[in-house]
């Protein structure tokens, strides 16, 4: 029997396009993931059977490439199995995961290099999806013009600073481009997630690696500029940092460029509202 090539085509064309739609339905939150991987085992031949775990994980609202891995890791499942090829006991793994686990994000982290945009695509979020709410960082660094105390970050001195860190008052600090010192006050972050609502923390990718260890469930977002030329571009063009303390934080954005693969998704900022919807899309609800 002769296969015509244009007839073998165009069936993986449909089968690739019938993928897209279980994909889009999952992250529309039209299906639950946990009923496209029932209908995968009850159906061996279906468009739900031939998605790989990961494709299916990824779709969920809420969940990153990276925390997909790790859970397909913990699930002891191989990214590269397809959902209808799972072993009985995998299934039962994988089942069991979906019924319970995928939660909205509700700790995200915003971070990338400095004068990417990170504030103000998070005031944007801040006015645009006010259920969203945002951690106030101490500083020891000195308020920028316009920046409000309490607002912006909380402004202390170093003595104060040390005195949170006495009392274990962070969730994480760091010092940043080797000068000043910041950190996310755990008691802030520890009540919003109490109240179940989300909590978006803007901070450095130092922070973002302690934020991963200590709370696996967070959602690392990276933001990434457009080009290299643009950032320089929106450092100089804000005007708030000197020659020197300029060079010194662009030395740093070389560091954290080099670090986006470790984050669960990377979101490039050459919109701040389409930046913005993306991280928000990120976060699920
Ligand atoms: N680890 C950590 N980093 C923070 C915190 N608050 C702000 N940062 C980061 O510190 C860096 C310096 O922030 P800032 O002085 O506002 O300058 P910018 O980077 O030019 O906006 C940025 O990468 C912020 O994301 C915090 O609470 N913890
Ligand atoms: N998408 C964008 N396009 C052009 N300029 C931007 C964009 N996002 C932010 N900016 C500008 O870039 C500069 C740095 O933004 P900022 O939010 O302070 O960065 P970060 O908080 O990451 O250091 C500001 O002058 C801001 O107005």
């Amino acid at each position: 029997m002769t296969l015509d090539p244009a007839a073998g085509a165009e069936a993986a064309l449909r089968a690739r396009r019938a993928r897209a739609e279980v994909k889009r339905a999952v992250h529309a939150r039209e299906r639950t993931a946990l009923q496209v991987a029932e209908a995968a085992w009850e159906h061996p031949g279906s468009a739900e059977a031939s998605l790989r775990v990961t494709e299916l994980l990824d779709a969920i609202p809420g969940i990153g490439a990276r925390r997909a891995e790790r859970t397909l890791e913990r699930l002891e499942i191989s990214p590269r199995k397809r959902v209808g090829g799972l072993g009985a006991r995998q299934r039962e793994r994988l089942r069991e995961w979906l019924d319970v686990d995928p939660a909205p994000a509700r700790l995200i982290v915003l971070a990338g290099p400095t004068a990417v945009g990170k504030g103000t695509v998070a005031q944007h979020v801040r006015e645009h999806y006010p259920w969203i709410r945002h951690s106030v960082s101490w500083t020891t660094r000195a308020p920028r013009p316009g920046e409000i105390d309490g607002v912006h970050y909380r402004f202390v001195s170093d003595a104060e600073f040390d005195e949170g860190l006495a009392e274990d008052a962070f969730v994480e600090w760091a010092t940043v481009h080797n000068s000043h010192r910041y950190g996310t006050p755990r008691a802030q972050v520890q009540e919003v997630l109490d109240t179940g609502d989300s909590v978006l923390l803007e901070i450095d990718l130092q922070g973002a690696r302690q934020i991963r260890d200590s709370m696996p469930e967070a959602l690392l977002v990276f933001l990434a500029p457009p080009s290299w030329e643009e950032l320089v571009r929106r450092l100089v063009g804000r005007g708030t940092e000197d020659e020197a303390e300029r060079t010194r934080r662009l030395a740093t954005a070389e560091v954290e460029l080099a670090s986006q693969d470790e984050f669960d998704a990377i979101v490039v900022n050459r919109d701040v509202a389409e930046a913005a919807a993306e991280v928000v899309g990120l976060i699920g609800r």
